[in-house]
C-alpha cells in the first residue's frame, strides 16, 4: 500500500533515472497524446465499475486513473503542488 504522494515521488524518480522495464518510462516516452487517451480510457473504466461493479473494483479502477494522471503531470513537468494550488 502507498499514498498518492508516495506514488508520485516514486514515479518522479523513475522519470529521472529511467530504469529498464519501467512501464512509467515507456508511457512517458509515448507522450502526452497517448497518456491523455489512456486517461480517457481509464476514466470510462472508473465510470463502468462504479455503475456496474463492486466497490473494490471501483477503487482499483480509480487507482489506475490516478496513476495515469500522475504520469501526465510528470510528462508536462508539473508537480502535485501545482495541482494542490487549485484545490
Ligand atoms: N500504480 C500503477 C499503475 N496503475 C496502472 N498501471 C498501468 O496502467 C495500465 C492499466 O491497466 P489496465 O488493466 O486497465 O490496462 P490494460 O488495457 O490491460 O493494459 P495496457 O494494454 O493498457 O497496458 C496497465 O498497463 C498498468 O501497468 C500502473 N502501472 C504502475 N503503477 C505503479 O507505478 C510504480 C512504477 O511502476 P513502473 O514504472 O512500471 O516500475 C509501481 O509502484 C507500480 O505499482
Amino acid at each position: 500500500m502507498k499514498t498518492f504522494e508516495e506514488l508520485f515521488a516514486e514515479l518522479a524518480e523513475k522519470a529521472a533515472t529511467r530504469p529498464e522495464g519501467s512501464g512509467t518510462v515507456a508511457e512517458l516516452d509515448r507522450g502526452v497524446h497517448a497518456i491523455g487517451k489512456k486517461i480517457v480510457e481509464e476514466a470510462a473504466e472508473v465510470w463502468m465499475a462504479a455503475e456496474h461493479e463492486s466497490g473494490e473494483r471501483t477503487a482499483e479502477e480509480v487507482s489506475q486513473l490516478l496513476y495515469h494522471l500522475q504520469v501526465l503531470l510528470l510528462a508536462r513537468g508539473l508537480t502535485l503542488d501545482d495541482v494542490y494550488a487549485h484545490l
